[in-house]
């Protein structure tokens, strides 16, 4: 039966030998902490080592974009390659259109970065109309109505990782 989110995992892919950053905002870090938290736990089902899961931060999710390109170059630099990056933020509505703003650049960004770095940029953003949306979708809420989508996020680096790699 197909998890509501994951669609039908065809095979559970092997990423025993692959290096995956996560790098997130910090706003919103109750809700980050559990999406961050569900990427890990799914990607260790898969087979990621603890050691090859490398974690960053960055002040918010406009400095998501620049900071996964920092991020990806240094591991690269060092040796130590990334196969994937999952950049995550969560950006809830507020009185302004600054969350229009930030969502569609970012989103943008994110999805070219992909070409600049050569390998998956997982798209990580929540953007939420409320902190409930939000909230549900990390897995947190009382009714425990969604799944926790950053164990989507992890399931996805694996596979684009495995399959679709340099
Ligand atoms: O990650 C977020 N950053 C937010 N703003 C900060 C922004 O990402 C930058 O860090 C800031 O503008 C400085 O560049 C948010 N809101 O403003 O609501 C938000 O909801 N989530």
């Amino acid at each position: 039966m197909a998890v509501k989110g994951l669609g039908k995992i065809d095979q559970a892919y092997d990423g025993s030998n692959l290096r995956i950053g996560i790098i997130h905002a910090r706003w919103n870090s109750v809700i980050i902490d559990a999406l961050v938290a569900g990427a890990i736990k799914r990607m260790q089902s898969l087979g990621v080592k603890e050691e090859n899961i490398i974690v960053e931060t960055v002040p918010g999710s406009y400095e998501l974009p620049w900071g996964t390109k920092r991020f990806v170059d240094r591991q690269k630099k060092a040796g130590e390659p990334l196969d994937a990056v999952i950049p995550i933020g969560v950006l809830i509505k507020g009185s302004t259109m600054h969350f229009e703003y930030i969502s569609e650049s970012t989103t943008h960004a994110l999805m070219q970065l992909q070409d600049k770095v050569n390998m998956p940029v997982i798209f990580g953003l929540l953007t939420c109309l409320t902190e409930e949306q939000a909230l549900a979708r990390a897995g947190i809420d009382e009714a425990k109505s969604m799944h926790n989508h950053g164990e989507d996020w992890g399931a996805a680096a694996v596979e684009m990782s495995v399959k679709y790699g340099p």
